[in-house]
């Protein structure tokens, strides 16, 4: 499904945090909004989800304003997760994935096998089903994160919008839910600090700099040195594997 994003701003007291941004996700395709601290990109990918509304543009899914289809039915198309979500809610690991089906439930249609048994790939595809019964309070803050994505995931949208989905995980985790993400078959919006992960996995970039979007465009085009510069005020040498994957060497900063 084409998720897009048209002349989109958004305004909080008086400031712009998001200024006319029009960008689309195709069918498929895993983009990635990569951007500095405070740049714009939970802004940006709230505004994709419908979860605040644009002050001037539209965001619309294959062509149909988001804000005119009902929020369940949204739901079944796309899944949302964000950064610092959390619960207080007395829950185990399990129930926190079956939220991931509210959506699909009515008096007509009550909590099924089939329910359970989406329920349980999903925690499997995180690799937490050996954890399912733990209540919330008592997991790390990457077995959260997981189980975060593996709601997403029993949602089973057409797009999965992740802000900073690797946040608290280790290095295995971060590479083994990226992949994951990958395999999935599904359209990814994903925010990313990680330049060289978001250079491995995303078929294109899109930067945000205080607001506005700097370019977009295929990795190995958009991750140069004078970018790196300019933007994330880094110096950085951009090399090149066999595949013509970019990868970043960072220098450290002398001051
Ligand atoms: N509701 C709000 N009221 C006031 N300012 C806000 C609000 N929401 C966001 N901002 C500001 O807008 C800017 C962009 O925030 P946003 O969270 O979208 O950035 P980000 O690129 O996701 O940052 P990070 O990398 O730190 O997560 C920040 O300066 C933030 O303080």
């Amino acid at each position: 499904m084409r998720l897009e994003a048209r002349n989109v701003s958004w305004k909080a007291g008086g400031l712009a945090i998001v200024e006319e941004i029009s960008i689309a996700v195709e069918t498929g395709e895993f983009l990635g909004i990569i951007g500095p601290n405070g740049s714009g990109k939970s802004t940006l990918m709230g505004l994709l989800a419908g979860l605040i509304r644009p002050k001037r543009g539209e965001v619309l899914l294959e062509e149909k304003p988001i804000a005119a289809i009902d929020r369940r039915q949204l739901a079944r198309h796309l899944a949302l997760v964000e950064q610092l979500s959390d619960t207080t809610e007395r829950m185990s690991a399990r129930q926190v994935v079956e939220l991931g089906r509210t959506t699909y439930l009515s008096l007509q249609s009550p909590w099924s096998g089939e329910d359970d048994h989406i329920v349980g790939q999903a925690l499997g595809a995180v690799d937490m089903a050996d954890k399912q019964d733990r209540l919330w309070h008592t997991l790390s803050g990457g077995e959260r994160q997981r189980l975060h994505i593996a709601r997403a995931l029993a949602q089973q949208p057409d797009i999965l919008l992740l802000d900073e989905p690797t946040n608290h995980l280790d290095i295995s985790h971060q590479l083994g839910l990226l992949d994951l993400v990958c395999r999935q078959n599904l359209t990814v919006v994903a925010a990313l600090h990680d330049l060289n992960h978001a250079a491995m996995f995303c078929d294109r970039l899109a930067v945000l700099s205080q607001g506005r979007l700097v370019t977009v465009g295929a990795p190995e085009e958009v991750l140069t040195a004078d970018l790196l510069s300019k933007v994330f005020s880094v110096t950085a040498s951009v090399e090149r594997n066999d595949e013509g994957k970019v990868h970043l060497r960072y220098e450290r900063s002398r001051g």
